[in-house]
């Protein structure tokens, strides 16, 4: 690093020693030539013993001598390359439920991103836990004594994915993997630990020897309820202590676990509350330049991710204008017809990489990497470079115990008074001016919006394996609860400060600004749909007509239109890789989405905006009933 405080992606050193190196080369050199000289000198006279011996030595020193000089290019100008000035990376999980959201599958995630391809000294991972779950914290504890040996045995084998559940999925056989012995112990570790943590959630409570294991669990002392406790903030494994080694004695990611102090008085804003939390936090612990966000049921399926997404933020001509790379999102519990259609197949294949294409994707909350500047509300000016600027550690000389107390003040719900990351009123809605925005129940979605209009661009990356797989809701009640809280939050954002029609307007591409547009417009479109699926039926019964028989010419330009429209939207969906019952299903969710989803949607996003009522966010269930899943 430089005193600038310049971070390149890589450092190119040259070998230390290289001047003494050099002279005793060519002291080397001196002593080879004056050899060469003795042995010309020297050659025994024609006739005398042993000329041709001498001869045959002489071309054998000439050619080693020669060897030598070629053997010197290799040692002349030694440089090494070192990546471990590649940026900070800070990831932030997501969790609010334990039951909803149970601890296994937070932690599973956990390890996921625990277990990246990424030097583990650039690497911190933050659980937040909106439910300040004792049983959560129980079990990432857990998850940080089996990472000691999961995180050394993924980069030993070079496993994928590197959520232990998904690995342990998808190998049915232990003889299908080289190394049987170490797989069949690992798996022993994590059936044991699963046991643990299945046996604590189960009871709903810890026992006295659980609760022995850490000093953090006296946090939950004063714990009253899920919307009412104090702070609690626990340096799992803090990256600067020596102990915290691997089996291997590798060192380990820091991990830290925070629920933000909630108190019935006080909003918490949901996740854009608790990723803000984070933010404060994060920023006296790891202050990483890169913050990676995830949601707690969307593990990496790729341990390659975090040097993916460098390569767009650190692209020598447009890296510099990139504020956040979104990744795709898979789905491990969809069937293969999408019954409810909730996998976002066209989305995901087709639209976002149209938005991509006008100045970049929406923000959608998980599988993302930020700039960090750029969430803490940076304008993008000239002056934004691509060069990686790092702080001083901002643990060094602080005591661990120290750096909580500091930390967990930053988590407190009155906080945010009266500093910058209180409130800006606006017309409906209120917004944060630092960090994600509140008030809205797609925070991610406004956020990446707000990031846009700065300036900054975004970046889609698809690659063919999905990099992050998750849950899609599964019954028809959650999906339309889900898209229940996208359609209003996204027409909330058109009403909002930040609208897309007007306050984008000349700050994103007008395709940007249309392609906004399009999801905010989910709510209001549900007049249309109904109006067309009620009045045309009843005028049938009455005989009135609404649309051109048959046998006149205006019936041609109606039947092209349905009918093109149709095969090109089935079309689009095989080609986004699904089936021909599928899109069916879609078509049919499509109906119930825009005459119940969106209504409802539409009228919360209207009393809300009108004062009437508050904000809520509904959580997606993740976890369904054996006969739910058949
Ligand atoms: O008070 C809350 C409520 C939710 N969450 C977390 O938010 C995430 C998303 O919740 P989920 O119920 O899974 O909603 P989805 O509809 O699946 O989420 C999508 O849509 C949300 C906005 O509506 C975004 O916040 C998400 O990142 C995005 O994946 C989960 O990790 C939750 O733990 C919190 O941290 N605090
Ligand atoms: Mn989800």
């Amino acid at each position: 690093m430089g005193s600038d405080g310049y971070v390149p992606l890589f450092e190119t050193k040259k070998v230390k020693g290289r001047v003494i190196y050099r002279l005793f080369s060519v002291s080397i050199f001196v002593g080879i030539r004056l050899i060469l000289v003795y042995r010309f000198k020297c050659i025994p006279r024609e006739g005398e013993d042993g000329r041709w011996v001498w001869i045959g030595l002489f071309a054998a020193e000439l050619w080693f001598s020669l060897f030598w000089v070629c053997t010197q290019a290799l040692r002349w100008n030694r440089v090494y390359r070192y990546e471990d000035d590649l940026p900070k990376v800070d990831i932030f999980v997501c969790t609010a439920d334990p039951m909803i959201e149970p601890p296994m599958m937070v932690i599973n995630t956990v390890l996921s991103v625990l277990a990246y391809d990424y030097p583990t000294q650039k690497l911190s991972v933050y659980l937040s836990d909106d439910a300040g779950s004792e049983i959560t914290f129980y079990a990432l504890l857990e998850a940080s004594h089996f990472a000691k040996e999961w995180i050394p045995y993924c980069k030993k084998f070079r496993v994928e994915p590197r959520s232990p559940e998904a690995y342990f999925l998808s190998i049915s056989d232990p003889n299908d993997v080289k190394e049987t012995k170490e797989f069949v112990a690992i798996k022993k570790l994590y059936e044991d630990m699963e046991n643990q943590i299945g046996r604590a959630a189960k009871l709903g409570r810890l026992s006295g020897e659980q609760q022995s294991k850490h000093k953090g669990f006296s946090q939950w002392d004063s714990y009253s309820s899920i919307r009412d406790h104090d702070t609690i903030l626990q340096i799992l494994v803090d990256g600067r202590d020596p102990n915290a080694r691997d089996i291997e004695g590798r060192s380990l990611p820091t991990l830290v676990y925070l629920a933000q102090e909630k108190r019935p008085q006080h909003p918490h804003n949901f996740k854009a509350g608790a990723m803000n939390a984070l933010i404060r936090v994060y920023e006296k612990i790891s202050n990483g330049q890169i913050i990676h966000n995830v949601d707690c049921d969307m593990y990496s399926n790729d341990s390659q991710s975090v040097r993916d997404a460098l390569c767009f933020f650190m692209d020598e001509e447009k890296g510099q204008e990139v504020a956040f790379v979104q990744f795709s999102e898979g789905f491990k519990n969809v069937t293969k017809n999408e019954i409810y259609g909730s996998s976002f197949r066209v989305g995901m294949e087709v639209e976002f990489h149209g938005l991509d294409g006008n100045g970049g994707p929406l923000y959608i909350g998980t599988g993302c990497f930020h700039r960090r500047d750029t969430l803490c509300g940076r304008k993008f000016d000239k002056e934004c470079t691509n060069r990686w600027y790092m702080k001083n550690d901002p643990r060094s000389e602080v005591s661990l115990q120290e750096l909580e107390a500091k930390s967990k003040v930053l988590a407190s719900c009155t906080y945010e008074e009266n500093t910058q990351w209180g409130k800006e009123a606006s017309l409906f809605l209120t917004f944060s001016n630092t960090g994600l925005k509140y008030g809205c129940p797609v925070e991610d979605v406004i956020t990446g919006l707000s990031i846009q209009c700065k300036g900054w661009k975004s970046v889609y990356f698809n690659p063919e394996t999905k990099a992050f797989i998750g849950v899609a809701p599964i019954t028809l009640p959650q999906t339309l609860v889900q898209h229940k809280r996208w359609a209003e939050g996204n027409f909330l954002i058109l009403l909002s400060k930040y609208s897309p029609a007007w306050y984008a307007l000349g700050k994103i591409s007008f395709g940007l600004q249309l392609g906004y547009c399009h999801y905010s417009f989910w709510a209001p479109s549900c007049f249309a749909t109904l109006y067309f699926s009620i009045v045309p039926s009843l005028y049938l019964l009455k005989g009135t007509p609404l649309f051109p028989q048959s046998s006149s010419l205006w019936f041609v330009p109606f039947a092209y239109v349905i009918s093109a429209k149709y095969s090109y939207s089935l079309a689009e969906f095989l080609w986004s890789g699904g089936t021909i019952l599928g899109w069916w299903n879609e078509q049919r969710i499509w109906l119930y989405k825009r005459t119940s989803s969106y209504l409802f949607g539409f009228i919360d996003a209207i009393l809300k905006s009108a004062g009437f009522s508050d904000q809520a966010f509904v959580i997606t269930a993740k976890v369904a009933d054996e006969d739910v899943s058949e």
